[in-house]
């Protein structure tokens, strides 16, 4: 499995600590930036780089990381084909998978402490999407998707 990451200022630290938790698991980590907590930066622009790797398929999932997790996904959620989570328990995280397909994950790093958000990223990481009547749910999310691009090029 290859994950791509990526966070703000406000989620660099997370970020860190969910990539030394990942490569010691040998899991694949490419990190998409930002590289330090002490210069401010965009969320928007990390959001987009690992929703455009996930859509691309250079990676297979992605997680972000921002003060509260819910800026970094709002932007993932724009790539199409993105279904980004922002999560604070592991139930949630769990259901992400199981029943939304989520391919992306988002966590807040001034919501939860560290060994929640590793217990969270290791929970989503080991579920798999249930399918049958959720990919019927997961479908129509997809048809809206449609729907709204083939408007904005009218
Ligand atoms: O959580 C976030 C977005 O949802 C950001 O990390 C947060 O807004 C950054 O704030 P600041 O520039 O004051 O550090």
């Amino acid at each position: 499995m290859k994950i791509g990451l990526g966070c703000d200022h406000g989620g660099y630290n997370l970020k860190s600590e969910i990539i030394k938790h990942l490569q010691s698991k040998d899991i694949e980590c490419v990190d998409y930036g930002t590289n330090n907590d002490l210069d401010s930066v965009d969320y928007p622009i990390y959001g987009e780089s690992v929703a455009n790797a996930v859509v691309n398929k250079d990676v297979d999932y992605g997680i972000v990381c921002c003060g509260t997790g819910i800026g970094i996904s709002l932007a993932a959620n724009k790539v199409p084909g993105i279904r980004c989570a922002v999560v604070s328990d592991v139930f949630s995280a769990k259901m992400s998978k199981a029943h939304n397909n989520a391919n992306m994950l988002s966590l807040g790093e001034r919501v939860i402490g560290k060994g929640l958000a590793l217990e969270i990223v290791d929970a989503w990481i080991n579920t798999e999407f249930e399918g049958d009547r959720h990919s019927r749910r997961v479908d129509m999310i997809n048809k809206i998707e449609e729907k709204h691009s083939k408007q904005e090029a009218i």
